[in-house]
């Protein structure tokens, strides 16, 4: 057997927190290997980055997700119970019930719901000095999700519910008082949620037929039970929730746009291809998530290593999408490198790999890719605006990373007519 590279660090967590996005492919690098292993969190932990070790780390007959993630992710982000931490047939009846849901009808509604949000947020903006992107983009979500969702909210709620659903993500990986805001999130959300499913069983609401949180709250698992209220709740949260995180890519397109003015030209053409191109190198070229982590299930040897069963692995996904084996001049933001080649499930992973029903893969992808296009259109035809000096360097050590000043704008002008420019059908291609 090879033995596998380990860093000399008694513990590593420290460093993979200073720069969560380059830890693994940094330490890869320095190991001229695409595995190590590095004490995390106290425990001995494996890290791999690249397409080989994708296929391996996506096979579910090798690797559980029980256990995987750490309590102060599953207190915050994920919510107990959801179907992150499933495995075998619990998770794939599961992942029906998301996957079901993701029909090309309900796409587009979440995508026009969504755009009248925007739309109707110009006025606002105009009268505004600053238009702090990021906030306003959470703020469109969250009340362009609730409603597709079946979610009542008051408008005098907004404000609360959007700070709760983006404290998930956004402190989440936080240390001190931000993790401490996200676990209040998580117990305020829960409870809010909990109490809807609860309402909608006794019939105290109605809602459409086809809404999500119709389709959740009546969802039986294999025993043919109804959810546990809470477990629903957390499974609705992971519709509201990672909805509202697509305003970190949305952020992330005005700051592409910035940064590379001639792709405004282009996005104006209209075309399907240069549009999906440039949305898919927005996915690839930043960060957002890190890596993912499962556990060992049954003992396996890969290229000569072993890999004991129990063993914690992460993947790194942000690594991977900037391994120059796979991406020639990984660190170029190019559109273009997407009209030449059709991702795979392995070499191409923002959002995890592999297949959608036996795979933990995002089932969130045909959505978030819908409405970074619609994003894309809506800032180069239907609104003119200005940026002013600030931070605009990605800050790496941040969880989601963002611009440091998060992208603010000014003089915000509707140019042509907004609707027109947005309705156009869009096809949603991964
Ligand atoms: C904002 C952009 C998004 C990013 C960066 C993202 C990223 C991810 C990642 C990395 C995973 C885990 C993959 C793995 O562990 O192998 C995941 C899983 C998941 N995502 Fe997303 N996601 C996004 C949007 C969405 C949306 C819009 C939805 C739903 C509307 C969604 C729902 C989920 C669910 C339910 C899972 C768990 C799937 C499973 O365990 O089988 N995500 N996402």
């Amino acid at each position: 057997m090879t033995p596998i590279p380990r860093l000399q660090k008694w513990d590593s967590t420290l460093d993979l927190l200073r720069d969560p996005y380059r830890f693994i492919s940094r330490n890869c690098q320095n190991e001229q290997s695409d595995l190590f292993e590095a004490r995390l969190l106290l425990q001995k932990t494996y890290c791999m980055r690249g397409q080989e070790a994708a296929q391996v780390f996506y096979d579910p007959d090798l690797f559980s997700r029980k256990g995987a993630a750490p309590k102060a992710v599953m207190k915050t982000l994920f919510g107990e119970g959801g179907v992150q931490s499933l495995d075998e047939d619990a998770h794939r009846h599961r992942k029906q019930m998301f996957l079901s849901i993701m029909t090309t009808e309900q796409i587009e509604q979440l995508r026009v719901l969504t755009e009248r949000q925007l739309t109707a947020a110009v006025p606002h903006w105009k009268d505004m000095s600053e238009v702090p992107l990021y906030e306003e983009f959470q703020r469109v979500l969250t009340m362009a999700v609730c409603e597709w969702a079946g979610v009542p909210l008051a408008d005098s709620e907004v404000r609360l519910r959007t700070k709760q659903l983006t404290s998930l993500f956004n402190d989440a990986a936080k240390i001190g008082m931000g993790h401490i805001r996200a676990r209040l999130a998580r117990r305020q959300t829960n409870a809010w949620i909990t109490d809807l499913i609860q309402q909608i069983r006794d019939k105290q609401v109605s809602l459409p037929e086809h809404s999500p949180a119709l389709k959740i709250a009546w969802h039986r698992n294999l025993k043919n039970e109804l959810l546990e209220p809470q477990v629903a709740a957390v499974e609705l949260l992971n519709l509201l929730r990672p909805v509202v995180a697509i305003s970190v890519y949305m952020t992330l397109i005005a700051h592409a746009l910035h940064f590379h003015p001639g792709y405004r030209e282009k996005l104006k053409s209209g075309s399907d291809e240069c549009e999906t191109a440039f949305v898919q190198e927005v996915r690839r070229y930043y960060p957002f998530f890190p890596f993912t982590a499962a556990i060992v299930q049954t003992y396996f040897e890969w290229n000569g290593y072993e890999f004991p069963r129990g063993k914690r692995v992460l993947l790194d996904l942000y690594g991977t999408n900037h391994d120059s084996r796979i991406w020639k001049e990984p660190d170029l933001f190019q559109p273009d490198r997407f009209l030449q080649r059709e991702p795979t499930p392995y070499d191409f992973i923002p959002q995890g790999g592999g297949e959608y029903a036996a795979n933990h893969r995002c089932p969130g992808e045909w959505i978030t890719v819908s409405l970074m296009k619609l994003t894309s259109r809506f800032l180069t035809q239907a609104i003119r605006y200005k940026v002013r000096d600030q931070k605009l360097e990605i800050d790496f050590s941040q969880m989601p990373a963002l611009p440091r000043d998060q992208f603010v704008v000014s003089s915000v002008q509707a140019i042509g007519s907004v609707t027109a420019s947005l309705s156009r059908s869009q096809r949603v291609r991964i």
